[in-house]
């Protein structure tokens, strides 16, 4: 009884580029769940649709009731169900009528009102008693690409890892004083610097791809030494938005330098080599397969590679990937995909064939805090939710929330790299 949906309610709100995004809840009997969708800038084109012609307006105005009408006295707790309920009433495949983003808005809503409803946090819910790893943040440090403006570098995402943290306490503050120490070195080498920042946090400053590179290692080491704690950096360079399919070349635009796929193969493994790269997403554009399993195949011992664009979250395409050894981990964003049982489905499929779950935010963001009960409770070993600001430190301080709860909690195993 104490599950079964007595409301559901959609509303319009800001996401964090000033964008307007939906937040539902779900009222049960004797609980209630509250979630947002967040929404991405350098989208995969197989990632279901965020939203239908016509937008949020669109869903709260003509969908509302449709939802609520189906849901209302179901039983929240039977999330599989739920997640089917919303998939039939959308009817395509790329969830295109109601949008992904309304679909994962409600599944996540209902689930944290079914979690609510037995006294417990999501985490616990979904993951069980045995769900105590907390994972590593993956902390976004410079941004460039489609986060940023057109000065900043070409590749997407300057992150790092502070594999050595024993606590996620000191995991996020030695994340925050990188991020600190490279405004800094940015600074140094361009006094201009007006501290602006990309979409996810990161700094978006006036220098190369190089520059950036020796920042980035360069406060990895100072802060490492300083604090005691092994951190290594990590890049996603969203290299669909670089590739240009009619030329076949990756377009550097900062340096004026065109790469084939061969040299851009050669170019991430030098990159791996040079900075001790822990963590390589998207090193190639998302149809490229073939790329991604001889870069696996040629230095996945040494860094984690890992695909965002190329499998968006889907089951389906990892397995396509699984077969041929493309990358050796995977994004996780449940709004690519829409549902938590499908977000639940890659990850168990991940997971049996040794492909490391990375559980991630969207360049777009709210303060929603789920995804960091989702990284704890499918036990991902990384979550990736920047390392400053109002959005991505409501994940990273609830982490820290839950890890005070969990009596047993210890940080997640990192594989050798
Ligand atoms: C978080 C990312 O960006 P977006 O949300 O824009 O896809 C990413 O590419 O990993
Ligand atoms: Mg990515």
């Amino acid at each position: 009884m104490e599950t079964v949906i007595e409301d559901v309610r959609v509303r319009k709100i800001l996401d964090s580029r000033g964008n307007p995004t939906i937040e539902v809840d779900v009222i049960t009997w004797n609980g209630f769940g509250r979630a947002a969708a967040p929404s991405g800038a350098s989208t995969g084109t197989r990632e279901v649709v965020a939203f239908p012609e016509g937008g949020v307006d669109k869903v709260i105005s003509e969908l509302e009731d449709v939802i609520s009408s189906e849901l209302i006295g179901m039983d929240a707790e039977y999330l599989e169900d739920i997640d089917l309920i919303l998939k039939e009433i959308d009817g395509t495949e790329n969830l295109s009528n109601i949008g992904g983003n309304t679909t994962v808005a409600v599944s996540m809503a209902a689930a944290k009102a079914a979690a609510s409803s037995y006294n417990l946090p999501l985490y616990k819910f979904l993951g069980g008693n045995f769900a105590t790893s907390i994972p590593y943040p993956l902390g976004n440090m410079i941004n460039g690409g489609a986060h940023a403006g057109k000065h900043a570098p070409d590749i997407q995402e300057f992150l790092v890892i502070p594999k050595g943290a024993e606590s996620i306490q000191e995991a996020v503050f030695a994340n925050s004083k990188v991020h600190a120490r490279i405004r800094e070195l940015i600074q140094a080498k361009d006094p201009e610097f007006t501290g602006g920042k990309g979409d996810e946090g990161g700094w978006a400053p006036k220098i190369s791809n190089y520059e950036a590179l020796e920042i980035q290692a360069r406060a990895c080491e100072e802060i490492g030494d300083e604090t005691g704690v092994e951190i290594r950096p990590s890049l996603d360079f969203a290299a669909t938005e670089l590739w240009n399919s009619k030329e076949e070349k990756y377009i550097y635009k900062q340096e004026n330098i065109k790469r084939d796929t061969g040299e851009q193969i050669e170019f991430v493994k030098e990159l791996i080599k040079t900075y001790k790269m822990f963590f390589i997403e998207d090193p190639l554009h998302e149809s490229d397969f073939q790329g991604f399993a001889q870069l696996t195949k040629e230095i996945g011992d040494k860094c984690i590679i890992c695909g965002d664009d190329i499998f968006v979250t889907n089951s389906e395409i990892l397995k396509k990937g699984i077969e041929i050894g493309a990358a050796n981990a995977i994004i996780i964003k449940p709004n690519q995909i829409g549902t938590l049982t499908d977000t639940y489905k890659t990850v168990k499929l991940a997971k049996e064939n040794n492909y490391i779950p990375v559980v991630s935010h969207r360049s777009g963001e709210t303060t929603d805090e789920t995804i960091a009960h989702l990284a704890v409770a499918f036990s991902a070993p990384i979550i990736k939710t920047g390392a400053i600001g109002g959005e991505r430190i409501a994940k990273l301080n609830e982490l820290i929330r839950i890890q005070e709860e969990i009596p047993y909690a210890r940080m997640a195993k990192l594989p050798e790299r």
